[in-house]
């Protein structure tokens, strides 16, 4: 395989920030020099001048095609792992979904089905457990052995996903003895669907009474006993898309006992509010997902939670549905809007933008989008870091450029975007991907395939 070389870029990762030149040898990074210091011979040489080198970013929650509300999110694994090259991602793990009444074994069988041989990126994959009895709890183990060390329970959505307290605890102690992560999406999904009943009742069907009755403090209270049910297992916890200040609170305690719990927040809480979800007409439907959007003044709570640790990882939850066809089930019942905003593409460039306006350090962007979700999931360390013998998903960013997101340039397969008209400073240029050449300066030059599926050890984080 070709022997690559990035020279005269500032190498950033979590640890450290270094002028330096990268040699990349059959897909691994195979050496770091002193700017000049090495006469390395190369097929190919990229220019980093300038710009940083940092690791391939890690997605560690998105959902490609997965059903919700009657239909599907739009972005294939085709289309959607595409997306998240041009963003500068460069490994995703998705959630296979157990259906109802259906088996684990089914469940990630269909999600291999749908993955293999069309993913531009490298992948892994969740297990969202929706039927908790004897037979799934006894396949857990197995699943672990595959590589899916994590697995997605939810309090929520009652009827679709939700699983009661004893199941989720059930599930708590089986994963903890196989050493996997359970996730738990936390809020108080039947208390949720009583205020749902009620608002519609009394005629409030706009998408803005989404974030109304989707209530922070029910948020904090199913954190609060997702964490003690996790003590209760004696497993480690990674409450996903937290947004709201009282849940991240709950996090907070939790981790000044020094209990393993984790939390990861997505772009949409830290740069969205319920000001989207109250735009006029049905605008706002565009900005449905669960947990809510919540007030502005939680932002801070957020940004604060990514500088302390309380939070560790940031994912983008890309669930993308389109606004015509999709987002229109909900016109006239706020509660038939399919849940899920895309951003796969923009996480990098968003946290980069925090990163300009002094909310973050370089190093903690590094962290927060890469090397935390690679250790958190078991990729390190082949991902989300940048070290001889580290696989060679790089990129080349360009600290400087300034870019206007929007619909019309984006790649994911959706019709409209979530920060329509934002302008960030700061665009990837050049993508690697073990080795081969993703993007460069603007020309896609990835491949449906070149994507492997990632059997992943359990946390390392702990
Ligand atoms: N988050 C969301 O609104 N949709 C995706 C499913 C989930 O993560 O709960
Ligand atoms: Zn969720
Ligand atoms: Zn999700």
């Amino acid at each position: 395989m070709a022997r690559t070389l990035i020279t005269g870029g500032l190498v950033i990762t979590a640890a450290e920030e270094v002028p330096a030149d990268v040699l990349v040898e059959d897909g691994r990074i195979a050496a770091l020099a002193l700017p000049g210091s090495r006469h390395w011979n190369a097929d190919r040489v990229f220019d980093a001048s300038g710009k940083y080198v940092v690791p391939g970013g890690v997605d560690a929650h998105t959902h490609m095609e997965m059903p919700f509300g009657g239909t599907r999110a739009s972005d294939t694994f085709t289309t959607g792992t595409r997306a998240a090259a041009w963003g500068g991602t460069t490994t995703i793990v998705d959630f296979a979904v157990q259906s109802r009444g259906s088996s684990l074994r089914a469940g990630l069988d269909d999600w291999h089905a749908k993955a293999d041989g069309n993913c531009a990126i490298d992948y892994a994959f969740h297990m969202i457990v929706s039927d908790v009895n004897e037979a799934v709890l006894r396949e857990m183990p197995g699943l672990v052995g595959e590589g899916v060390t994590s697995f997605k329970l939810f309090m929520a959505y009652p009827g679709v996903f939700y699983s009661d307290d004893g199941q989720i605890l059930r599930a708590m102690q089986q994963a903890a003895g196989t050493g996997a992560l359970t996730m738990v999406h936390a809020e108080n999904g039947p208390a949720i669907d009583v205020l749902v009943e009620q608002a519609l009742a009394r005629g409030e069907t706009d998408p803005r009474y989404h974030g109304e009755v989707r209530r922070a403090l029910l948020e904090a209270e199913a954190t609060h006993r997702a964490i003690q049910l996790a003590r209760v297992a004696g497993a480690p916890l990674y409450v996903v898309h937290v947004s709201a200040r009282e849940a991240l609170a709950e996090l907070a305690a939790a981790r000044d006992l020094g209990l393993p719990v984790f939390g990861e927040t997505c772009p949409q809480y830290l740069f969205l509010s319920t000001d989207n979800l109250a735009e006029p007409g049905f605008e706002g439907a565009k900005y449905v997902c669960s947990t809510p959007l919540r007030p502005r003044d939680h932002q801070d709570a957020l940004w604060r939670g990514l500088r302390t640790d309380d939070l560790q990882v940031v994912s983008t939850d890309h669930c993308p549905f389109c606004f015509e066809g999709q987002k229109e089930l909900g016109r006239g019942d706020f509660s038939k809007i399919p849940n899920g905003l895309p951003g796969v593409e923009h996480r990098m460039d968003l946290l980069h933008q925090a990163v300009v306006e002094g909310r973050i350090s370089r190093r903690r962007w590094i962290e927060l989008a890469c090397a935390a979700p690679a250790r958190m999931f078991g990729l390190h360390p082949r991902k989300g870091t940048i070290a001889p013998g580290a696989d060679a998903d790089l990129v080349i960013y360009d600290p400087h450029a300034v870019q206007t997101l929007s619909a019309a340039t984006h790649h994911m397969n959706v019709d409209y975007s979530a920060y329509e008209g934002r302008t960030v400073t700061g665009r990837v240029e050049t993508v690697l991907s073990r080795g081969e050449v993703v993007l460069d300066r603007g020309d896609y030059l990835g491949r449906p395939g070149h994507g492997t599926f990632l059997p992943r050890s359990t946390c390392q984080y702990l």
